[in-house]
């Protein structure tokens, strides 16, 4: 009897704060925050390393800000806080799932979270806790997108893995085009030329010239993480 082993050894998660919002209208829906919590921690006991990137589009989004004429800068400051809140709310819940979790901020706030050190965080990867990376890349005018590509290659992530609600890259964007078709893998030149609104085009070109590849996949799809964790034909591949 042979078992299944997993395909890759050390991958980066990128969740949208959206996606912890479940059915509700903002903030952070519990069941939805366990859900996922338990997919990872069936990931993380086949002896997978895991570090996530959490967004804060549930809380807080700059460009929202910016908008209604605040300084874009300083709501995307309030954004990148907003990421420490969901970091601490998912770490917490890993915690109680019998994981071991550590956040790390890319913006000094120590009396809360440590900050981001890569060796650090490589060690507790290296021990098999899982890295939750607060604040994005630190900077306004990113996203967490970016932050995601950014720890990815950093850390030496054999795959970013990005969850959204949509099932993979579609042809246009599915929720406004019912004809979209599902693509089930395009190089990043494609995905960045036709525009397709999935990743900002900087998190794109990043994982580009680094060679990281991106699996786009639906986090509301029950087992849809492990899937593509065992290499398993989910989602889509955007690669170089
Ligand atoms: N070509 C495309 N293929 C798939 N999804 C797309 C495309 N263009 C735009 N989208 C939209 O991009 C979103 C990406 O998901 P997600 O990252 O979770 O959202 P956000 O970054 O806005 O929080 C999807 O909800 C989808 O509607
Ligand atoms: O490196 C970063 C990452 C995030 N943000 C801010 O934090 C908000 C929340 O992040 P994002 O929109 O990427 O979250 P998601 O869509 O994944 O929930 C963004 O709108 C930005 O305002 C930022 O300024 N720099």
């Amino acid at each position: 009897m042979s078992y299944a082993r997993p395909a890759h050894k050390r991958i980066l998660l990128k969740l949208s704060g959206e996606a912890l919002m479940g059915d509700d209208a903002f903030g952070i829906n519990r069941a939805t925050i366990v859900r996922m919590v338990q997919e990872v921690a069936e990931v993380v006991n086949m002896g997978v390393q895991v570090a996530v990137v959490i967004g804060g589009g549930n809380i807080f989004r700059g460009v929202a800000g910016g908008s209604v004429g605040m300084d874009r800068a300083t709501a995307d400051y309030m954004g990148m806080l907003a990421t420490v809140m969901n970091s601490l709310a998912l770490a917490d819940a890993m915690d109680k799932q019998g994981l071991v979790a550590r956040v790390m901020s890319a913006i000094a706030i120590e009396q809360v979270v440590e900050p981001y050190v890569r060796p650090k965080a490589l060690q507790y990867l290296e021990e098999g806790k899982v890295v939750v990376f607060a604040a994005g890349t630190g900077n306004p005018f990113f996203t967490t997108d970016t932050a995601a590509a950014l720890r990815g290659a950093e850390i030496g992530a054999e795959l970013v893995l990005k969850a959204t609600k949509v099932d993979g890259v579609y042809t246009a964007d599915p929720k406004t085009n019912p004809d979209a078709t599902r693509y089930v893998s395009l190089s990043f030149d494609e995905a960045i030329a036709k525009n397709l609104g999935i990743m900002d085009a900087t998190a794109f070109a990043l994982c580009r010239d680094q060679k990281l590849p991106i699996k786009v996949f639906s986090i509301l799809k029950n087992g849809a993480f492990k899937r593509v964790v065992m290499g398993e034909d989910e989602g889509t591949l955007v690669h170089a």
